[in-house]
């Protein structure tokens, strides 16, 4: 589903790519990967684009603003949850600035619902193919919604939105197909995740009942988390674990949950990211396409600096710059774009 639209979005990046590639600047690969995945995600929620031509309209800038402060809160709220007193003392506003932050985002969210129903207006949702393809996932939901009121109710499609990231030859652009027969850009992808995961302490779970976890017993209540980022670093899972060696994943499979819990970038079992299939084919599309159309170099002779900041995703601290140019053989294809 909604393959057309990753696979257009990431023709918009390369071509946007291709055009400023004369002008021999810098790029910021954050900045490019930020409105790379906001776009993938609005059209297939919403149908919107909102970053076009280094532009953001009004609406786009409030939904980044509202994601940028919920990951920087969130990491803050680790810390509450470790230690309740830092709560007591209203330790860096933070529940107030989270009582702010939902009531945006709620604001924002009803927004995107409420224009959709308002096109939708006699509330049909014919089931023609052309029809379907054009579904966003807010077109879906609120189709269930006309069926099973009780159950899809507004806020429950607000959550969905909320929890909602070379070799093929010089005459056409890779695509998603291409994917499984470039073992080694997935296992680049895969020691990425490995030494760098987006969510180094997932979320945080809390046990429903009583249980045994390793010989532990968990009371009911407890929270529990889990550390992949220390996970994918133990000396006796992993050769050399802190090398960053791609190799290590040669001859595994696609299946990320097939490693015997030792590499998690997606949590595990039934609250595992539900988007993890989805992100590794935007993963592959666009560093594969990137790969393919460009030569790339670091920015002086200094190595890339990986610290990484605060936050419940560990960003980097300096966002990733490099320069690039078009492979010479490279240049029609990308001209047609
Ligand atoms: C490379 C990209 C991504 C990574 C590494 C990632 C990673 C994760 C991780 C580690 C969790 C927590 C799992 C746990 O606590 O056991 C999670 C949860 C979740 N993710 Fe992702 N995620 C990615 C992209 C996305 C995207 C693009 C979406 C939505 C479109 C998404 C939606 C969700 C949702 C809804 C949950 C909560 C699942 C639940 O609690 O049942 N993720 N993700």
């Amino acid at each position: 589903m909604f393959s057309s639209i990753r696979s257009n979005e990431n023709r918009t990046l390369v071509k946007e790519m291709f055009r400023d590639s004369n002008l021999g600047r810098v790029v910021d690969l954050l900045q490019k990967f930020s409105e790379l995945t906001l776009n993938l995600l609005m059209r297939m929620i919403a149908r919107k684009r909102y970053c076009r031509e280094r532009m953001m309209d009004l609406e786009a800038r409030r939904f980044l603003e509202i994601v940028q402060e919920s990951l920087a809160v969130s990491g803050a709220l680790n810390l509450l949850d470790y230690s309740p007193v830092l709560r007591w003392i209203g330790f860096k506003g933070v529940e107030k600035r989270m009582v702010g932050l939902v009531k945006r985002r709620d604001e924002l969210l009803q927004g995107l619902i409420d224009a959709h129903r308002r096109t939708k207006k006699d509330n049909t949702f014919d089931s023609g193919e052309e029809t379907k393809k054009r579904k966003t996932l807010i077109d879906v939901q609120l189709s269930l919604q006309g069926r099973e009121p009780e159950f899809c109710t507004d806020n429950m499609i607000k959550g969905i939105i909320v929890v909602s990231d070379i070799q093929v030859g010089k005459d056409r652009f890779l695509d998603e197909s291409d994917l499984e027969e470039l073992p080694y850009l997935q296992c680049v992808i895969n020691e990425t995740l490995r030494l760098y995961p987006a969510n180094p302490l997932l979320i945080p779970h809390e046990s429903s009942e009583d249980c045994t976890l390793g010989g532990l017993h968990v009371p009911r209540g407890m929270m529990l988390l889990v550390n992949p980022w220390a996970i994918h670093r133990v000396p006796n899972l992993w050769a050399d674990p802190t090398s960053f060696k791609p190799e290590r994943f040669e001859g595994v499979t696609k299946d990320n949950e097939g490693l015997n819990f030792k590499l998690l970038p997606f949590g595990y079992g039934r609250r595992s990211c539900p988007a993890m299939v989805m992100s590794m084919k935007v993963l592959g599309l666009a560093l594969g396409t990137l790969i393919q159309c460009f030569e790339w170099d670091g920015v002086g002779e200094e190595k890339v600096d990986m610290m990484e900041g605060g936050g419940i995703t560990m960003p980097k601290v300096q966002p990733l710059e490099a320069m690039y140019r078009p492979y010479v053989d490279m240049v029609d294809l990308l001209s047609r774009l």
